[in-house]
This record gives structure tokens, sequence and C-alpha cells, in this order.
């Protein structure tokens, strides 16, 4: 990603024009797939100073893809008049030192909804003396690690955003696939599965409101679907990939 700034001077007798020319030329920007977004803005103290501000996927997004491309004709037919007031057209590279203010309003991570690795463990120590009762799951783990309703809790901590601790401790991704790998685990083991794991949930009282639920539903049908998947005896799993962080996806619990 690389950002273009290009700085205007415009006396007020063309201020006018000038804005609506780029109101026009916006259009080429928007339809371009190497920018991702701009803003053109208007300076306070000296309102004859407006800064164009467009991040480009890249420099060669920019160089090759927009300025070579057809969509700069039109962009450039509408801005062309403006080149005199250019002040400065540079490029530039974000750094490290990005952020986000107290004042953009945030909710918690779902892990810190939940109530952070204690509920994991609450959760998966429940789900887990569930299982070897369960006429369709009991077989597959019979032999399960004692340790196991631990190592899925940390995982499961780290994909609603806690801490990164499966990928630290128990090897990330490339464990978790290795375990179901060959499994051949059937969609009524999975449904009973997620059954279970919503009877768990409900008994160690994890948040029960529509937002929490709703995200963490969501997780639970993409993982089990994807595990169903890789279990299967001539599954070809992306043998790498980093852990998932699950969000509020569009119901987040308040806002601004
Ligand atoms: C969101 C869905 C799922 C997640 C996040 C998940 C996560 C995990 C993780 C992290 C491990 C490895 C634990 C370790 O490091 O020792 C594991 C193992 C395993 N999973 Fe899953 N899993 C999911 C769905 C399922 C489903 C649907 C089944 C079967 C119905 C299943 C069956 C197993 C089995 C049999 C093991 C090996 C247990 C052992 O021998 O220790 N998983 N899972």
């Amino acid at each position: 990603m690389i950002l273009e700034y290009i700085r205007y001077r415009i006396p007020e007798s063309q201020e006018g024009e000038f804005r609506a020319a780029y109101e026009r030329a916006a259009d080429s920007l928007r339809e371009s797939p190497n920018c991702l977004d701009f803003e053109l803005s208007r300076g306070v103290e000296s309102t004859d100073q407006y800064t164009l501000r467009i991040r480009w996927d890249s420099l060669e997004g920019h160089l090759e893809g927009f300025r070579k491309g057809e969509l700069f004709q039109a962009f450039f037919a509408q801005v062309g008049p403006y080149v005199d007031a250019v002040e400065e057209m540079r490029h530039y590279q974000p750094t490290a030192v990005v952020g986000v203010g107290a004042g953009t309003a945030r909710p918690p991570s779902l892990y810190d909804w939940a109530g952070g690795e204690e509920a994991f463990e609450r959760l998966f120590t429940r789900f887990y003396e569930t299982v070897p009762d369960d006429e369709l799951l009991a077989p597959l783990f019979a032999g399960m690690n004692p340790a196991h309703a631990h190592h899925v809790a940390m995982w499961l901590g780290e994909v609603f955003g806690g801490p990164a601790v499966y990928t630290e401790l128990r090897g990330g991704y490339e464990n978790m696939l290795a375990h179901h790998l060959g499994k051949a685990i059937t969609e009524q083991q999975r449904r009973r599965w997620v059954s279970l794991l919503v009877d768990a949930a409900d008994e160690v009282g994890l948040p029960g409101d529509p937002e929490f639920r709703a995200a963490f539903m969501s997780y639970v049908e993409w993982g089990t679907r994807i595990a169903v998947e890789n279990s299967r005896p001539d599954a070809t799993p992306m043998p790498h990939a980093p852990v998932p962080r699950w969000g509020w996806g569009v119901a987040p619990p308040w806002r601004p």
C-alpha cells in the first residue's frame, strides 16, 4: 500500500469549479481497482489549500495500473486544468506508527466479552465432559489427549481476540489441522459437536446476548464445516494459514 498526496493552492474565485471538477474526477478513482480509498480536504487555517490523499494498492498499481489505463484519461480531463496549482505531488510509504484513538469507539474483543481465558476453559471442560456419553462423538474422541479441552480453549481464545497462546505453545494452524486430518468427520457428527457446544455454552453461562451468540455461532459454523472438509480422506487442505481472528461482524454490541 502506498499513499499519494497532492496539494493544491486554489484561489477563491476557482474554488467552486475545482470542487465540481474533482467530484466528476472521483468516479475514475472509485472505478479503479488499484485505488483503495481517497479524500479531498480543504485547509481550515488557509482555505485556499486543498489536499488530495489517495491510498493505492502499490506504487506500481498507481503508476502502471491507473496512470497507463483508460480511467486516468477521464480523471485527467477533469483535473488537468489545475496542474499549475499543484504545490506537491508525492508518494509516501506508511510507517509502523499507526493507531486508532480512544475517540473511535470499539467494542471489546469477543474474548474479553466472553470473560477471557477462564470462560473458554469452563466451556470446553464442560463440553468434553459430555462427549464420552454421546454415541456419535465418543468413538472419535476415544483416545483423546487429557489436555484436549485446554488446547481447544486456547485455540478459541486466540481466534476470538485473546493472546496468541495456541500459536506460540501448540503450533498454530498447522497443528490444529494435523489433528483433523483423516478423521472422516460426518455431517451428523459435526451437527452434534455444534449442539453439544451450544448446550455447554448455556450451562457454563457464556454471554447469551444476541450479538455475542451470533458472532460465536458464525465462527462455530465456519470452523466445524472446515473441520469436516479437512477431515475427508481425500482432502487437500491448505498446509499453512494464520489462526483466524474473529470479530463481531455486522452486529457489534454497541455503537458510537
Ligand atoms: C470450530 C470447530 C473446531 C475447532 C476450533 C477445533 C479445534 C481443534 C483443535 C485446536 C484441536 C487440536 C488440539 C490440540 O492442540 O491438542 C482439535 C483436535 C480434534 N478435533 Fe477439532 N475442532 C473443531 C471441530 C471439530 C469437529 C466438528 C470434530 C468432530 C466432530 C472435531 C474433532 C477433533 C478430534 C477428534 C481431535 C483430536 C483430539 C485428540 O485426539 O486429542 N473437531 N480440534
